[in-house]
């Protein structure tokens, strides 16, 4: 984070000075914004860093408790610089949340500089190699040039010019976010690879007296749980090359002052973000829980692959958070809407008039269709944002103002954007199938996949169809059956279609997942290497045990 937020918040001389350092690994940098007493709420944030003109510095300065930075990755031994966000002050007044590069730690001997306190903040749930710290700042001078200054600026009599946009300082946490889609998709393959490949070597229970034991990835319900988790995997994979597009296009219109979709990427970004972390969360732990006891071994890989992932819900904005500033853009959509304006894509389909096209009931409808049931999760999109935007409305009519009221709605709010994030998902997988070169074979079997994710998403989800009459109780249940339909012909390629993500084993870490297979000579082989198999009697046998059972020997 700290040299994307070099690369788009210098001007070109800082980033000469900057950024070659970088690439040359000559600094190590963190991103430090959270403090102990806010991650969320930024223009909380504590951290000040008031502008001196007789020397032209910085005074960076911890001035509470809750203002110690906390948090930032590698903060606490490693990084040598920071970019620490701060309320910046000049001239008497305070032009809120800017960023500056500080040097936190001699090149010479890697000791903390004058005014600056850092170290490790503790074990955590995972993430064990990483030193996330904390910093303190006390009377730390920084010269003017160190303040990123492409967007504003402070001139040497202390002259403050301001952005274009006061978010574009927000700009790096947009990327990171765009980057976590990807990430998502990448836990969830392994995960995936793991848990299909262990339940192909597996084999457990007879079914029948004499009969042999069957692969654990014949039963159903283990395919039930297994293949729609693929399919999100392949589902995230598409949709995280669509939000990459769509941020280089946004990214390139912001480098040439073009700020018109600036609001659409933090929306869009800030509802993908949160909706496949979260799916991914929920997901690695099926995939763990479906390998039985040897899912619990940190032999698996999903210990560590949980623990590492899981903070994504949490980190680069909390989800919920993420999904309620998606849902205030969504309320805005549906008032310009209203008031006649023309909506950019991804949120177009919100002045269309959805609610006639499709009353559930109706027979004889495709309900296999693909892309009529793409217009289903886009019918419940536009609905759920409707209703809680009406929500809203109501709230204000009712004498409160947008913040209470959109307050006041933010459960619905968290609903719309979902659904609308899911929608976004559903379409960009059936749609990027339908762009792909590929042979009619495997376009087969990516359209099981497309069919298995868009039909379980909608059993997984069938009260939202139904309550507002977009299915009948009986086409969700027929669409729920096709889902479970389809699992015995992705039984088929399951194995080929992890193994299409071509994770090394080095990279996948995991004995159950390994690409050969051999996983019960490989557990005994990685058993052997526990610490607690360095000797035969453990030496704690002998301060313990040893005496224990000795002196209730003796009892007997
Ligand atoms: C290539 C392979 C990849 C594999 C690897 C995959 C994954 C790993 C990758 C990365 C992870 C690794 C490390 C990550 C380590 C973690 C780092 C961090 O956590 S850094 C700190 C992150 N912190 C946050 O995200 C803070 C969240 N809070 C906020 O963003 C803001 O406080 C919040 C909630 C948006 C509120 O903003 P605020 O200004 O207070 O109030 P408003 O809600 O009124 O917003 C005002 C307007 O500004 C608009 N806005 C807000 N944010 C943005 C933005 N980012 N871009 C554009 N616009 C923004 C908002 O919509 C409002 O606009 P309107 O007034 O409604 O028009
Ligand atoms: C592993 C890890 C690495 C990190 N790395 C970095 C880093 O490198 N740099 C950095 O600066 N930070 C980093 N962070 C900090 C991270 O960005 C914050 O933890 C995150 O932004 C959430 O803020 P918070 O912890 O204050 O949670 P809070 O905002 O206090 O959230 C707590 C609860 O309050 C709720 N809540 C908060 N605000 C609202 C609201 N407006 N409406 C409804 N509910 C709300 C949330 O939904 C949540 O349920 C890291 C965190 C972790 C766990």
């Amino acid at each position: 984070m700290f040299i994307p937020t070099l690369e788009r918040q210098c001007t070109s001389e800082q980033r000469e000075k900057f950024l070659p350092l970088c690439y040359d690994y000559r600094i190590i940098g963190t991103y430090a914004q959270t403090e102990l007493g806010h991650g969320t709420f930024l223009r909380g944030l504590e951290t000040t860093a008031h502008y001196d003109p007789n020397t032209q510095e910085f005074i960076l300065n911890s001035p509470t408790i809750s203002s110690i930075k906390w948090w930032p990755g590698a903060l606490g031994k490693t990084s040598t610089h920071a970019v620490v966000l701060a309320q910046l002050y000049t001239l008497g007044k305070c032009h809120g949340i800017h960023p500056f590069v500080v040097q936190l730690r001699s090149l010479d001997d890697h000791k903390p500089l004058r005014g600056i306190t850092v170290g490790d903040i503790g074990p955590k749930m995972g993430f064990g190699p990483n030193d996330n710290g904390y910093l303190k700042l006390h009377k730390h001078r920084i010269p003017r040039t160190n303040m990123l200054m492409k967007y504003s600026q402070v001139s040497p009599d202390g002259t403050y010019t301001k952005p274009p946009r006061s978010t574009l300082t927000y700009g790096t946490m947009t990327f990171v976010r765009v980057l976590i889609v990807h990430g998502s998709a990448i836990a969830l393959a392994k995960a995936s690879t793991i848990a299909i490949r262990y339940s192909a070597v597996r084999r457990q229970s007879e079914l029948r007296p004499g009969e042999p034991e069957p692969q654990i990835l014949s039963y159903p319900t283990q395919q039930h749980k297994l293949f729609p988790l693929l399919a999100t995997a392949y589902a995230f994979h598409f949709v995280q090359l669509a939000m990459m597009k769509i941020y280089t296009d946004v990214n390139d219109q912001i480098n040439n002052s073009n700020f018109s979709r600036i609001q659409e990427l933090h929306a869009l970004s800030s509802g993908l973000k949160a909706f496949t972390s979260w799916v991914t969360n929920a997901g690695l732990e099926v995939c763990r829980m479906s390998c039985g006891g040897h899912g619990y071994s940190q032999a698996s890989g999903f210990p560590r692959l949980y623990a590492d992932f899981t903070p994504s819900c949490t980190y680069e904005g909390e989800n919920t958070v993420l999904m309620l500033q998606s849902a205030r853009y969504l309320v805005k959509c549906v008032r310009d809407a209203r008031s006649g304006k023309t909506l950019p894509g991804t949120v177009s389909y919100l002045s269309e008039d959805v609610s006639a096209v499709h009353s559930g009931g109706s027979s004889g409808r495709d309900l296999s269709n693909l892309d009529f049931l793409i217009s289903l999760y886009k019918q419940r999109a536009s609905n759920q944002v409707h209703f809680a935007s009406d929500k809203v409305d109501r709230g204000i009519s009712a004498g409160m103002d947008l913040v209470g009221a959109l307050n006041s709605a933010s459960v619905h709010l968290v609903s719309a954007a979902k659904a609308h994030s899911h929608y976004f998902i559903a379409k960009t997988f059936v749609e990027s199938l339908k762009l792909l070169k590929a042979s009619s074979e495997l376009q087969n079997v990516l359209h099981q996949l497309a069919s298995v994710y868009v039909f379980e998403g909608i059993a997984q989800s069938s009260g939202d169809f139904i309550e507002d009459y977009i299915l009948s109780g009986s086409e969700a249940k027929t669409i729920r059956q096709l889902a479970v339909d389809l699992l015995p012909l992705i039984r088929v390629n399951a194995v080929s279609l992890v193994d299409a993500f071509s994770f090394r084993d080095e990279v996948l870490q995991s004995v159950l997942g390994r690409y050969d297979g051999n996983v019960y000579e490989n557990l005994f082989k990685w058993a052997q290497n526990s610490p607690l198999n360095k000797t035969d009697v453990h030496p704690s046998y002998h301060k313990y045990l040893g005496p224990l059972l000795k002196r209730n020997q003796s009892k007997l």
